[in-house]
């Protein structure tokens, strides 16, 4: 599957473009996409319709300036034409213009993913704040930066880490990154990467998530021999599949959209997508089911990374994370410990995740209770970081007087940001 997901999204590469506006849009080169007329209702005004505003403008925001005559993709050098302010066509799979010919639908240009290639150096830009994000435009985590900073410029990366880099590096202002689904469970993958990068979590935002199957325009469900999505959207809808009858193949994908796109390019008669309406939309594919989540509820998680944490406040419901390894001498009670600190403020905790120690994998204890060296009878068990998230400001004393407790049974503590909760009716 790896050779899948390259194809997809790393196949084409971003190219720095000159464009007249303020913004250089080093994540803006052109690919052949299809696209179908109407704009998503999704994202409100947020861009100029003139063509160039529209060409130099970001993933979300192209969607909204979506009528674009019917024509070939072009060809420019980078740099070429300055009436145009087009990076070059990238075509390295001509089945593309095979899969979408006949389709009901017309060339439009979508960002590029940005890659660990493209982050330096950072891009001037203007006033629009830039979000990173994984994956590509029709993916959930696009419609999480629209829903975190409505009129931002949502910036595609191919990867989680490209994100947390992208703002570190200064080319985003922000990321929104998924961290849980309320079906498929935590995203480790972000987990650890927040450890490991100096980002701070300045908010939340939860999304509900509607998935949709979808396949090439005239494909029958019982056509269907394989379907492809992000591991975590098939597992959100693994039952339902099931009970459509589609006990067909599940192939992995780096996220929704992308796998949809990758449906498209490869004219894939026999395999569907799950992904979100807007990528069908976006990619000229047919919605065979709608809602196909197995709980009509689901909902996923992200949050908002930044390079600078946000002043916490009592006035509002905050969340706080941290994450933190325990002292050895606490041996294993450190959890209870923690959280009775907790526990005797009355603070909630809504969320406990631990993952491998990679530092400390694993620690020896002998009989006695004490650090073994491997004889026999020793026993040996895993080390854990453990990352909690509870109901309360930084700028509570009680919260602060918690922290205080737990550093005493911790080797490492770290607070990852004090945030406004999502209270956004569902
Ligand atoms: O692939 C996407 O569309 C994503 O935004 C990623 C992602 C995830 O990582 O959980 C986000 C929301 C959905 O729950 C499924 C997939």
């Amino acid at each position: 599957m790896a050779a899948v997901m390259a194809t997809a999204t790393t196949g084409h590469k971003s190219i720095p473009l000159t464009v007249p506006s303020a913004k250089q849009t080093r994540w803006s080169p052109i690919r052949r996409c299809v696209y179908r007329r109407e704009a998503s209702p999704l994202f409100h005004g947020a861009v100029g319709s003139n063509r160039a505003d529209w060409q130099s403008a970001c993933a979300i925001l192209s969607s909204k300036a979506a009528t674009v005559s019917q024509q070939p993709p072009q060809h420019h050098d980078a740099g070429g034409d300055a009436g145009h302010h087009l990076g070059p066509v990238v075509n390295d799979h001509d089945s593309y213009s095979a899969a979408t010919a006949g389709l009901d639908v017309v060339p439009v240009q979508l960002p590029q993913p940005l890659t660990i290639a493209d982050l330096s150096p950072a891009p001037k830009h203007g006033f629009q704040l830039r979000v990173a994000y994984q994956g590509v435009p029709g993916a959930y985590s696009e419609a999480a930066a629209a829903k975190a900073y409505p009129n931002c410029e949502a910036i595609p990366c191919d990867q989680f880490e490209v994100a947390f880099q992208a703002v570190e590096f200064w080319v985003a202002d922000r990321a929104v990154l998924p961290v849980e689904n309320s079906l498929g469970g935590s995203i480790h993958r972000n987990y650890d990467l927040l450890l490991r990068h100096r980002v701070h979590i300045v908010g939340e935002v939860q999304l509900p998530v509607h998935l949709c199957l979808l396949a090439l325009p005239g494909v029958l469900k019982e056509e269907l021999t394989r379907v492809m999505s992000h591991p975590q959207a098939l597992s959100e809808c693994e039952h339902t599949l099931t009970a459509l009858g589609l006990n067909v193949a599940r192939d992995a994908f780096d996220d929704t959209a992308g796998a949809a796109e990758y449906v498209v390019a490869n004219g894939l008669q026999d395999t569907a997508a799950i992904a979100s309406a807007r990528a069908a939309e976006l990619y000229g594919l047919e919605v065979l089911a709608d809602g196909i989540q197995d709980d009509q509820g689901n909902m996923t998680r992200f949050v908002m990374l930044a390079r600078e944490p946000v002043v916490p406040r009592a006035d509002r419901p905050f969340k706080t994370s941290i994450v933190f390894v325990a002292r050895h001498r606490e041996g294993t009670s450190v959890l209870s410990k923690v959280l009775l600190a907790f526990a005797i403020r009355d603070i909630v905790l809504t969320k406990i995740e631990s993952r491998p120690n990679r530092q400390r994998p694993i620690r020896m204890e002998d009989e006695a209770g004490g650090g073994g060296g491997g004889v026999a009878g020793t026993a040996k068990h895993f080390e854990y970081v453990f990352y909690v998230d509870f109901q309360a400001s930084l700028a509570e004393p009680r919260a602060q007087n918690a922290l205080a407790e737990v550093k005493e049974f911790t080797s490492f503590l770290r607070v990852l940001g004090s945030y406004p909760m999502d209270m956004t009716p569902t």
